[in-house]
């Protein structure tokens, strides 16, 4: 496989890490493609674990180097800058920052951009799961959901929470918003894409509702969400380990981003 990757910051380079590995899929190429400036730095970081990377800094170089699939890892606006034009250029997009799917104008875009390219966006559990039972009942007439996000003060710092507490003093878990998955995606771009995966596997971003917590006790980043159905009830607790490049991020979310590269390669699909 040629892997095409958006972004190098701790998702990517954890991954790369991970395709390393004896028992990995089997990734021949890799073009990676970073912000306008960033390629000697990104060689750098990435130098000693894929030396034989190809470093790019223009979308239409990615797209020109023609990868098998390709992983968005970048942000929201990552995703706003580099997906449309892969998928109008028929290139399958593993977008990782669901979130910004939150933003109607470019999810219309998106979606306009994959049906012109006979592309498909993908997007991957991350770091949360039962995934397929939620899209599966999502159809299964009135299905409610509602998710609480808990992550340890310091993975809420630069976001609006810091606005209401003060995450350094705070000595017992602390709601600081509560609302819808739409909103929460918008607000909360780098720690609330699980809100949106969920919402859009379900009842949808207006429909799903959501809870964030600061919490000095929480030992990891917990997803727990609820689910109702005529068909089934479903209640998920996850406890993530953060990563060690950006305690926002579960590992759990680059695992996932693993598995849909296996799945694009082995004989079979799980
Ligand atoms: N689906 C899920 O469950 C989860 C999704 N996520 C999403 O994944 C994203 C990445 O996570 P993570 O790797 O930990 O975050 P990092 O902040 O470590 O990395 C983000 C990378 O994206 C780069 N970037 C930003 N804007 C652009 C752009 N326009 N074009 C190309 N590259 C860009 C940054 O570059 P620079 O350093 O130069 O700014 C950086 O290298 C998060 O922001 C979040 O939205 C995260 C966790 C779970
Ligand atoms: O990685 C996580 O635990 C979840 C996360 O940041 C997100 O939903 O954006």
């Amino acid at each position: 496989m040629h892997l095409g990757l958006i972004g190098c910051g701790n998702i990517v380079k954890t991954l790369l890490g991970f395709l390393d590995a004896p028992d990995a899929p089997a990734v021949e190429r890799i073009t990676l493609l970073v912000r306008n400036g960033q390629c000697d730095r990104a060689h750098d970081e990435i130098a000693a674990i894929v030396p034989e990377a190809r470093i790019v800094e223009e979308t239409s170089d990615l797209i020109a180097a023609a990868p098998d699939l390709v992983v968005e890892a970048a942000g929201h606006a990552g995703v706003l800058e580099h997906v449309a034009p892969c998928l109008e250029a028929g290139f399958d997009v593993v977008v990782v920052s669901v979130g910004a799917l939150a933003e109607t104008a470019l999810a219309d875009r998106l979606e306009r951009a994959a049906r012109a390219g006979g592309a498909r966006i993908i997007l991957p559990a991350g770091a949360v799961g039962g995934i397929d039972i939620v899209s599966a009942l999502s159809v299964s007439g009135d299905v409610t959901l509602t998710y609480r996000g808990t992550k340890p003060p310091g993975a809420w710092a630069g976001t609006p929470a810091s606005d209401t507490l003060d995450l350094d003093g705070l000595s017992a878990a602390a709601v600081f918003f509560s609302g819808t998955a739409r909103e929460a995606a918008s607000q909360f771009p780098k720690n609330a894409n699980v809100a949106a995966t969920l919402a859009l596997a379900g009842p949808g971003l207006d429909r799903t509702r959501v809870e964030l917590v600061a919490d000095p006790t929480a030992s990891g980043n917990l997803h727990a969400y609820e689910l109702t159905s005529p068909a089934a009830k479903v209640r998920v607790e996850i406890e993530n380990l953060p990563s060690t490049g950006n305690a926002k991020t579960s590992v759990a979310t680059i695992y996932s981003v693993l598995r849909e590269i296996r799945n694009r390669i082995g004989p079979m699909v799980i």
